[in-house]
């Protein structure tokens, strides 16, 4: 038995009664599933009960939710024995970015959305403590893979989980279907991770369109919806950006009238929405370009079921992990259309691959293959790495051309001029024996081959960054810790756990 202090005491107790409301369970039905009284509950809840570890992870397990995974209590951190080869397959999952876009779009539907495969990551976590504190009805069912989202009637702006809203940005994603609901609301600024400033201005530029107007002030989002308002011509969006692409179709959606969207993402989480919103009875033209005619229907009242499609990115992230670590690994369920320009780039780097005839994935439209990396003698490219909003190297996956440049032979320079705080991370990998320089915040130069060696560090407050240096750690002969892995969890399900499957040797540690 571990003795906690009061504070922890209390704070569990909330973690288990917000979990246990979340799962829509009375004190007496956790008590039966742990074989106890609806006092003993009472009391943990209260947090006037010891608990020991082994009864906070039973309680979890019947609750399934890890009790928000212990991490509230105490941050969660990985230590690493590098320098292992991996092998055999892995199995790419739903992405982040269409999960979070699907469940605000589920707001589009008075009916029951259920979502296949959902990840199971703390972005999504966020958006359904958001949801679940409108009063959306929210529970995973079979067996904790799939979703079901029931809206209610009316939905409580007033109780929104403020916490919750502010670290992630993809609450900006509710902007959209709200305004259909409220003709007056206000949101918590979207947070995330740091990457320096990002803008909201082009998601306002593009809703002022539908009536909604929106003062930014005090640490929220004031909106006002003239409903008036409609658009008479074509939408051109200032940025091909996604998750204002995603904004501008789900205001576009319960717009009774046809909606032009140009200068449209056409990036794989914009795609995923048109298929889902297609189910809702939304007519949406032009999938995969960059004008997206809607045709969208005032009220939409449908039991649907959509199968998100999976992550390029996660894809991209593992077959890095087989090349900073020479294996032979295959990567199952790889979105290849979004990976295209990554595999080129690749193959004229020198990797060996095989990859399988395609298939497609259970939404029935994205393309799917099994890919094959094989350890490969790498050389610096030729060119600069730089992203371009699809079709061009996704933004995202461009950190992880800084670990695999550093594995490879020559100078690369990396230009990621999205994100005015994201290159400056990948200077992280110096600690691990890289020589990576930073020429100015945009660019960095890599110079290979890296003898990598172990090191003992804080995440990078940055998804894609804290995973390139993962993945380096992989790499890495002897022991090293990386401290702080939420940023990490908040995009990938059990990291540790899947590449533990294929031979790494990764232990999650956490502070109590
Ligand atoms: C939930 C979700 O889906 N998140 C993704 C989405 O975020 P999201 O769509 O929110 O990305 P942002 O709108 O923040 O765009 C990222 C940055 O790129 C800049 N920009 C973007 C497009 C453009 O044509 N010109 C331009 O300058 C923006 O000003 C910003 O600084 O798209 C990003 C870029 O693909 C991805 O990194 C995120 O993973
Ligand atoms: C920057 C990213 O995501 P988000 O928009 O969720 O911050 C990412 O996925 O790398």
């Amino acid at each position: 038995m571990l003795f906690m202090s009061q504070e922890y005491l209390t704070r569990i107790g909330t973690l288990i009664r917000d979990a246990r409301k979340h799962r829509g369970w009375t004190q007496a039905q956790l008590a039966e599933a742990l074989d106890t009284s609806q006092s003993a509950v009472n009391r943990m809840e209260q947090g006037n009960q010891n608990l020991g570890l082994e009864i906070i992870a039973r309680i979890g397990e019947a609750l399934d939710s890890e009790i928000i995974s212990l991490g509230h209590a105490g941050p969660m951190h990985l230590r690493v024995v590098g320098g292992r080869r991996l092998s055999g397959s892995i199995t790419a999952r739903t992405s982040k970015n269409a999960c979070v876009a699907l469940l605000c779009a589920s707001l589009l539907n008075k009916g029951r959305t259920t979502l296949r495969k959902v990840a199971r990551i703390e972005e999504v976590y966020r958006i359904l403590e958001v949801l679940g504190s409108i009063g959306v009805r929210t529970r995973w069912i079979n067996d904790g893979s799939d979703l079901e989202i029931v809206p209610p009637a009316d939905l409580d702006l007033a109780g929104i989980d403020e916490e919750a809203a502010v670290r992630t940005r993809s609450v900006i994603m509710l902007l959209g279907p709200l305004m259909h609901q409220l003709d007056e609301f206000q949101l918590p600024y979207a947070g995330g991770c740091d990457l320096g400033t990002r803008t909201v201005e082009p998601h306002m530029t593009a809703l002022r369109r539908f009536g909604l107007h929106i003062l930014a002030t005090n640490g929220a989002y004031h909106a006002t919806v003239d409903r008036n308002v409609a658009p008479t011509r074509p939408i051109v969006l200032t940025e091909r950006g996604d998750t204002v692409t995603e904004n501008a179709l789900m205001a576009a959606a319960r717009h009774d009238g046809i909606t032009v969207i140009r200068n449209a993402s056409s990036n794989y989480m914009v795609q995923d929405l048109c298929f889902f919103m297609e189910q809702l009875g939304v007519t949406v033209e032009g999938i995969g370009t960059t004008t997206l005619t809607v045709h969208g229907r005032r009220d939409i009242d449908v039991n649907v079921d959509y199968s998100p499609s999976e992550d390029p990115v996660e894809a991209m992230s593992l077959i890095a992990a087989a090349i900073v670590t020479s294996s032979e690994l295959t990567v199952k369920r790889v979105p290849i259309e979004f990976l295209e320009i990554e595999l080129a780039v690749l193959e004229e780097m020198g990797l060996d691959y095989e990859r399988t005839a395609e298939y497609p994935a259970d939404n029935g439209r994205t393309r799917l293959v099994d890919l094959t990396a094989k350890p490969s003698k790498l050389t610096a490219p030729i060119d600069k790495i730089h992203p371009m909003p699809f079709p061009g190297l996704n933004i995202d996956t461009v950190p992880f051309f800084a670990a695999i440049a550093a594995s490879s032979q020559g100078s690369t320079l990396i230009h990621d001029w999205v994100y005015d705080n994201r290159a400056i991370y990948l200077t992280e990998l110096t600690r691990l024996g890289a020589n990576v320089k930073l020429l100015d915040p945009h660019r960095v130069l890599v110079e290979g081959p890296t003898r990598w060696r172990a090191a003992e560090m804080m995440c990078p407050p940055a998804l894609r960054p804290a995973v390139v240096i993962l993945l380096a750690m992989m790499a890495a002969e002897g022991t090293s810790v990386l401290r702080n892995i939420y940023v990490i969890n908040r995009g990938y399900e059990e990291l540790a756990e899947r590449l533990n499957s294929v031979g790494a040797q990764i232990e999650i540690f956490r502070d109590i």
